[in-house]
Formats: structure tokens, C-alpha cells, sequence
């Protein structure tokens, strides 16, 4: 039972929490997954996924340009069914709190709708955490701008990773339970 986590990351930001849903994920027995970025990805390897988790960087409020290129190259798919019935779930970074993270979460549910996918909301304990950094719609990060290009990389927070790997896992048993 193959989990895909696909990440359109452009700088790596978004990529950190892709892999933390893969991590979390993993947790779930009897599943494989596989953690990788769209543009190593061909549209085929959809086919055989239960669950397809894919996230992207947030570009002026929108999926980034690697993850459209992505998304405008499943057309085969769309046209013979492929991915309907499949669990889906999203993720998306942006570097300012209304910088657009939820409507990125919300254009990259759209393609799995048309696609035939059954999406599964980021829904877990109703705690501090999930009340300051929750998103119903996917797993996101808001993460600073680094100051200079010598930066280190700025991360998510601890409290963003600790609710991407339950997503990771929410999303993977919810497509075990589909497809077992
Ligand atoms: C051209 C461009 C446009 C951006 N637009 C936004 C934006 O509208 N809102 C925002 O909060 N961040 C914006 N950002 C910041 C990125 O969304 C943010 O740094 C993200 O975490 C990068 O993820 P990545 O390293 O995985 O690509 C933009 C970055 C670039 C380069």
C-alpha cells in the first residue's frame, strides 16, 4: 500500500515539512512511502499511490510554478479515472502569517477534486498547539524570510513539524481504511 508525499519546494522550506508527513506516515504499518519532489516524479507513478499527499511554497498566494508545471502534466490521469477514489491530503508553506498559506492549500484541494479524490481535513486533538498553528485544510508552516543569503535556513516550528507527522499519519491510515 504506496503513500506518495510530493513537495513542489523551490528553496526547501516546504520540502522539511513534506518530510515531516512522510515521517509520519511511516508510522502507519503495512505502508510504503515514498517522499519526493514533482519534478522527479512522472505522472504514472500516481497510479499504483492509495493515498497521494502533495504541498508546494506559497508564489504571490499560489502553488508554485514546479508544482502547476506538475499539476498540468495529469492530464492522462484525469482522462481515465486514475486517481478517483485515492485518499488526499495537502501541505503548503508561506514566510507571512496572511501570506496566502490557505488559499495554496485550497487551490492544491482543487485538482484533487477534479480528479475524483476523497480529501482528508487536518483534524486532531483541539489543543493550544492546534489552535495556534492548526489548519483544517492541510499542514502548513509560516517561516520567516532568512535575513541574508549566509542565512541558515529558517525551519518550521517545532509545534508545525509535531502536526504535519499527525497529518502524515491521519492521511495514511484514513487511505489504509479505504483500501484495505
Ligand atoms: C517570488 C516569490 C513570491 C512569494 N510570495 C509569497 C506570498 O505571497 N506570501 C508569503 O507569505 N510568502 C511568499 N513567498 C515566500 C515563500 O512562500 C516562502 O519562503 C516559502 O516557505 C518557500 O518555500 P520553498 O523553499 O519550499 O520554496 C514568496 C517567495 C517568492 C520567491
Amino acid at each position: 500500500m504506496k503513500i506518495l508525499v510530493l513537495h513542489g519546494s523551490m528553496f526547501g522550506h516546504t520540502e522539511l515539512l513534506g518530510n515531516a508527513i512522510a515521517e509520519g506516515a511511516k508510522l502507519v504499518e503495512g505502508v510504503e512511502v515514498i517522499f519526493k519532489s514533482v519534478d522527479e516524479t512522472e505522472p504514472d507513478e500516481l497510479r499504483d499511490a492509495i493515498g497521494i499527499i502533495w504541498g508546494s511554497s506559497g508564489i504571490f498566494g499560489e502553488p508554485s510554478p514546479k508544482m502547476a508545471t506538475f499539476l498540468s502534466k495529469l492530464g492522462q490521469l484525469w482522462f481515465t479515472g486514475a486517481l478517483q477514489g485515492k485518499v488526499g491530503g495537502v501541505f503548503a508553506t508561506a514566510s507571512t502569517q496572511h501570506g496566502g498559506v490557505e488559499n495554496v492549500c485550497k487551490a492544491l484541494q482543487t485538482p484533487m477534486q477534479h480528479h475524483g479524490m476523497v480529501i482528508v481535513s487536518n483534524t486532531g486533538p483541539i489543543n493550544a498547539d492546534r489552535a495556534q498553528y492548526g489548519n483544517p485544510y492541510g499542514a502548513t508552516a509560516v517561516i520567516p524570510v532568512e535575513t541574508s543569503k549566509e542565512a541558515p535556513m529558517n525551519k518550521p516550528n517545532d509545534s508545525e513539524i509535531q502536526i504535519a507527522k499527525e497529518y502524515g499519519k491521519l492521511v495514511a491510515e484514513t487511505a489504509k481504511k479505504l483500501h484495505s
